[in-house]
């Protein structure tokens, strides 16, 4: 959900490439609304920090209470805490919200030192940071930050990364997010950094991202667990999160060197997808349903109708079988895109409606064109088109955003098969093959598969975890039923 409460609970950096000036530039970014809670305030600037001034506990107290009494975040990231009496402080609050029912995904991020080398968290406050590990799901250690926590020297390398973080997931029954931005010695631009990800249980998982050349990394490790606790808040899962949140940073850092702020090591341009033009990065959920089936997908390539176009010609009496009943499948289709469009319009979504609707008629009157031109007429709808029309009409009465999801495969697909077959058509295929692939390997049909997607992410992240995953269902039906066509 675009515009979720997020709150960072953190220290201020007035030169506003960390502490909460990044994380609400990010937590804005990746589509949350941000909320901030002043742990300290540093003098500070890209070339590092001069003083730090830590109000007194009750004031904290004080905006945790105001914020958390009215606006409950879907997520809290947590920064720079100075000391154990804050840290205890923002315990306090995150347990008294857990005994009134209220348990936001809390990010830490485990703050001790700023990439200037200046301290920011007291040497003594590590019993009291283990403590606040209780109310947390996700903690994200730079290497020097993991040693500590995990009582270990410092990692040198991934495979130290990948030990301690266990460690430490093990010991907190936390996710952690080991960051690699301090073993990038010897890398050079091409290169690849290695963050790792760890389950409560201690499965792994390398995040790998491009190396940045550049000194522009001040506010590194607060925008990317901001970021993460914004994706989280907006519903994707810790690795969806994670990678987003990765790759959000990966942009901003590429572009860290076209603001050239400051004469240290300046921020990251947090805004960069923003200014472009590109808008709050979707969390892909559908996208990300339709990948983990892409081996299904593939599974087309075995049907009968497919491996003849593969081989450049088809067996007539099949290939009028296949088409005659798809020209009654995208009859009733036609229909079930009107049921969409209708249902967008219901909902205020003109764009949507306006898609759906130029959908239906691209099916009625464009893609049968092919059809004809094939010498396919409409028959009685075999078993086959009847158990696929039986599925949608399901879908339908499950509701719009569950009616889109069995919708999505006819589209996407078409536009894979077409575009997998296009580039081996033979040179002296039989014209009705060349016909068929031509057709849905048009970029134009990839653009309009590519915008369903579009609006399924977008329907899915609004969606209830019941409704996503009866949408995750019913594109999974249906891609069954496409191959089950596609198999006469
Ligand atoms: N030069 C770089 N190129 C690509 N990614 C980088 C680079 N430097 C840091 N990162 C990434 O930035 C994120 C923060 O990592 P890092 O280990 O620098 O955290 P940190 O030390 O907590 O950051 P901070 O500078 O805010 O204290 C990680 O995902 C890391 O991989
Ligand atoms: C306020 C603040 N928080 C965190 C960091 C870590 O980068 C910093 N430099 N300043």
């Amino acid at each position: 959900m675009i515009g979720v409460p997020v709150l960072s609970i953190a220290g201020s950096d007035p030169s506003g490439g960390a502490g909460i000036q990044a994380d609400l530039k990010t937590i804005s970014a990746c589509g949350g609304y941000g909320m901030s809670v002043l742990t300290a305030l540093t003098a500070q600037n890209t070339r590092g920090v001069s003083a730090v001034f830590v109000p007194p506990t009750e004031f904290l107290a004080q905006q945790l209470d105001a914020v958390l009494t009215d606006v409950p975040p879907a997520a809290i990231k947590i920064g720079m805490l100075g000391s154990a009496t804050v840290i205890d402080t923002v315990r306090e609050a995150l347990f008294a919200l857990e005994a009134a029912g209220v348990r936001p995904l809390v990010v830490l991020d485990p703050v001790m030192v700023a990439t200037s080398g200046d301290r920011l968290l007291d040497a003594d406050a590590e019993a009291a940071l283990h403590r606040l590990m209780a109310h947390v799901d996700l903690v994200t250690p730079n290497a020097p930050e993991l040693g500590v926590l995990a009582a270990g020297a410092e990692p040198t390398c991934t495979a130290d990364l990948v030990t301690q973080a266990r460690a430490l997931a093990h010991r907190h029954h936390v996710w952690v997010l080991a960051k690699g931005g301090h073993l990038v010695d010897g890398l050079t631009a091409g290169g690849t950094v290695t963050d790792v990800l760890l389950s409560p249980q201690g499965d792994v998982q390398a995040v790998d991202h491009p190396f940045v050349e550049t000194t522009n990394t001040h506010g590194t490790g607060c925008s990317l667990s901001s970021a993460l606790a914004t994706f989280a808040a907006r519903g994707a899962d810790w690795p969806a999160a994670t990678r987003l949140a990765v790759d959000y940073l990966a942009h901003a850092l590429a572009h860290a060197d076209e603001l050239g702020i400051g004469s240290g090591h300046g921020p990251v341009h947090h805004l960069a997808g923003l200014w472009d033009g590109e808008g709050v990065p979707s969390l892909g959920l559908a996208s990300g349903w339709w990948a983990q089936l892409a081996a299904r997908a593939r599974a087309s390539d075995a049907t009968t109708v497919v491996r003849a176009l593969a081989s450049g010609s088809v067996e007539p009496e099949l290939f009028q079988l296949y088409l005659g009943q798809d020209l009654a499948y995208l009859q009733d289709y036609a229909e079930h895109l009107d049921a969409a469009s209708n249902a967008a319009a219901d909902r205020g979504d003109v764009d949507g409606a306006a898609f759906w609707a130029a959908s239906a008629t691209v099916c009625r009157e464009e893609e049968p064109e092919l059809h004809t031109r094939l010498g396919a007429e409409v028959p009685e709808p075999d078993a086959v088109t009847r158990a696929y029309a039986d599925h949608l009409a399901s879908a339908s009465a499950a509701g719009y955003p569950v009616l889109v999801a069995a919708l999505l495969p006819c589209f996407s697909l078409y536009a894979e098969v077409g575009a997998r077959l296009a580039p081996d058509l033979a040179d002296d295929a039989a014209a009705e093959v060349r016909d068929w692939v031509t057709t849905y390997a048009d970029p134009g049909f990839a653009a309009v598969a590519a915008e369903a997607m579009a609006r399924l992410d977008e329907l899915a992240e609004d969606a209830d975890p019941a409704t996503r995953e009866r949408m995750r269902r019913a594109m999974a039906q249906s891609l069954e039923r496409e191959i089950a066509f596609f198999d006469r």
